[in-house]
């Protein structure tokens, strides 16, 4: 559907390529949010493929992506995993951005995890903390930049797909599940996560009205990734590391930056590689 960028033709072509040069069959495809890339240590029996290996596949260009394909497994279950994502602040088309989720899917993969770096709106979020997502705002999506934009390809999905029933219920129960037995030290939280194109971070003004139209943490991605997965039939779980807090006031002498952001994702990757590899290995597919 859409464009050439991430035709059913380029998505299988690629798709093909994978299944061919690794042999894997994974179940599974996790994407990795910034400064979350040490989840891909998790795996075992790896194959690391960088991107810029990958025919017609884009690369990454942010730091806190590495650029990678993982293919891998969790306990007995075969994952793929990218360690880095595409944005589109970066010059990607949304669709380009969204290409994986379709060569996911026709490499027989059946659900997918997206996890990020946000910054809290919601007073009761503390940095550190993670958000299972349960819906979205998907800002440019509303106004015209929506990545199902262009000719739908009834192959890779409906013309009117639902969004309301986008985050599935059970998965993200029991990735709440996996947080709790792995004692994650921070809260786990329920919320909306809000998409805005980026890079810049939000001005005071924008967060005060992200809060009054419901969005609970504040980021850059997720959302395509999520609607294109959906669109495709993938069942889909996110979720946020609340990286930062956003700023509400306007005499404040803190200001958003991307160290930080990182540095969180340091200080709980340990935390969040044991419950998501718990998570990846235990849950269940039926
Ligand atoms: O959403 P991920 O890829 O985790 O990254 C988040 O962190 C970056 C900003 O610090 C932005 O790219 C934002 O989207
Ligand atoms: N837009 C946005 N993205 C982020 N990624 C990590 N923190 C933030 C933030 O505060 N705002």
């Amino acid at each position: 559907a859409g464009t050439e960028e991430n035709s059913y033709e380029r998505a299988e072509a690629i798709a093909r390529y994978l299944l061919e040069r690794t042999g894997r069959r994974p179940e599974l495809a996790v994407v990795l949010g910034s400064g979350l890339g040490g989840l891909g240590d998790s795996l075992t029996d790896r194959q690391v493929l960088p991107y810029a290996e990958i025919p017609g596949f884009p690369t990454s260009t942010v730091a806190g992506h590495q650029g990678n394909l993982i293919f891998g497994k969790a306990g007995d279950r075969d994952v793929v995993l990218m360690q880095g994502r595409f944005h589109a602040y970066e010059g990607y088309s949304v669709h380009q951005v969204t290409l994986p989720m379709r060569v996911f899917h026709l490499m027989g993969v059946r659900a997918v995890l997206l996890t990020n770096a946000a910054g809290g709106l919601n007073r009761d979020y503390a940095v550190g903390d993670v958000m299972l997502i349960r819906d979205h705002l998907n800002l440019p999506g509303l106004v015209g930049c929506n990545p199902l934009r262009g000719p739908n390809d009834e192959r890779l999905g409906p013309r009117f797909p639902s969004t309301s029933d986008v985050y599935d219920k059970r998965m993200r129960d029991q990735l709440a599940e996996a947080f709790k037995q792995c004692n994650f030290p921070g809260a786990t939280r329920l919320g909306v996560y809000v998409y805005q194109q980026g890079p810049c971070y939000e001005s005071v003004a924008e967060c005060r009205m992200l809060i009054t139209m419901g969005a609970d943490a504040v980021g850059m991605s997720t959302v395509p990734e999520a609607v294109v997965a959906h669109h495709a039939g993938l069942r889909v779980c996110a979720f946020s590391l609340i990286t930062n807090m956003a700023l509400l006031e306007w005499d404040s002498a803190e200001k958003a930056n991307h160290e930080e952001v990182l540095q969180t994702g340091q200080l709980r990757a340990d935390q969040l590689k044991s419950s998501v590899s718990h998570f990846l290995a235990n849950f269940s597919l039926d």
